[in-house]
């Protein structure tokens, strides 16, 4: 039966956790019979960048739905901070509520419109606080998103292909935003991306899952902002390209003069 899989997912604080905000310890993730996470570790330190990549169908979301809490029916032991919040691509707006209060749906105890017009604010958000949600952009929904993770003042914040669906304009500005987010904020981050580059530009660590199991990292040793073109971060790229099993155009060039 489902329930006998689940073991816990142990809520606890900052403190209890050891310095770390994830700490994860055999997990196992398991549908129809097949084991999609398949003993993993992995621990985050507190306030720490971690971008996670993976081929479709690795198990990238099911891993940050568990730590999200989302999804209880696991083999292993999870920790994390209580405070936590989630934004995922798309920013699954309540279409009914306005934008204030599509932030501030679900928080615990009453708290006024001024709270979600700060979080607002600092996504740039501020003048669009009593719009309806159809009429946000993709841009402003997915700041709208970013604003109601805020709000929780997450020690970890878990972003699940947040950019996926912005332009490549929008996209840029919304990667900067969670940079400095992160920067000001100094909470952990762990971000899904498919994105080699957003995820070299933005982390600290970036991690390749296969075969269930964290199965590469890299560590990018470089101040911010970090420049693609840069040598070490290009030989990363194509280090990290390499582990996903795509040719990096580089190496297809080579082999084509050769
Ligand atoms: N609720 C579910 N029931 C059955 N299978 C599921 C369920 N959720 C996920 N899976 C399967 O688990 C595997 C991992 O899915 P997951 O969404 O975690 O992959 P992913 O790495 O995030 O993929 P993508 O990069 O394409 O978003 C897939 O084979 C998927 O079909």
């Amino acid at each position: 039966m489902a329930t006998d899989l689940h073991r816990q997912v142990n809520p606890l604080t900052k403190e209890t956790t050891d310095d770390a905000a994830v700490r994860v310890d055999s997990l196992t993730r398991s549908f129809d019979g097949r084991a999609v996470i398949d003993n993993l570790e992995l621990t985050i330190p507190q306030g720490e960048f971690v971008a996670l990549l993976g081929r479709s169908g690795c198990g990238k979301s099911t891993l940050l739905r568990v730590l999200a809490g989302l999804d209880r029916e696991i083999n292993g032991e999870v920790l994390v901070p209580r405070r936590k919040a989630v934004a995922f691509q798309a920013p699954r707006l309540m279409p009914w509520k306005k934008v204030w209060r599509n932030v501030l749906l679900g928080l615990p105890g009453s708290p006024g419109r001024e709270v979600a017009e700060k979080a607002l604010e600092e996504v740039g958000l501020g003048h669009r606080s009593d719009a309806w949600p159809k009429t946000l952009s993709g841009g402003e929904a997915q700041r709208a998103s970013l604003a109601r993770a805020l709000v929780r003042e997450p020690d970890l914040l878990l972003l699940d292909e947040p950019f996926g669906a912005l332009d490549a304009l929008t996209r840029i500005t919304a990667q900067r935003l969670v940079s400095d987010l992160w920067q000001s904020r100094g909470c952990a981050v762990l971000l899904v991306t498919h994105d080699v580059e957003e995820a070299l530009l933005l982390a600290d660590r970036v991690l390749v899952m296969d075969g269930g199991v964290i199965a590469h990292e890299v560590r990018v040793d470089r101040d911010r902002p970090r420049d693609i073109a840069d040598p070490y971060i290009a030989d990363l790229r194509t280090q990290l390209l390499d582990r996903l099993g795509v040719e990096a155009p580089e190496a297809a060039e080579v082999e084509k003069v050769a």
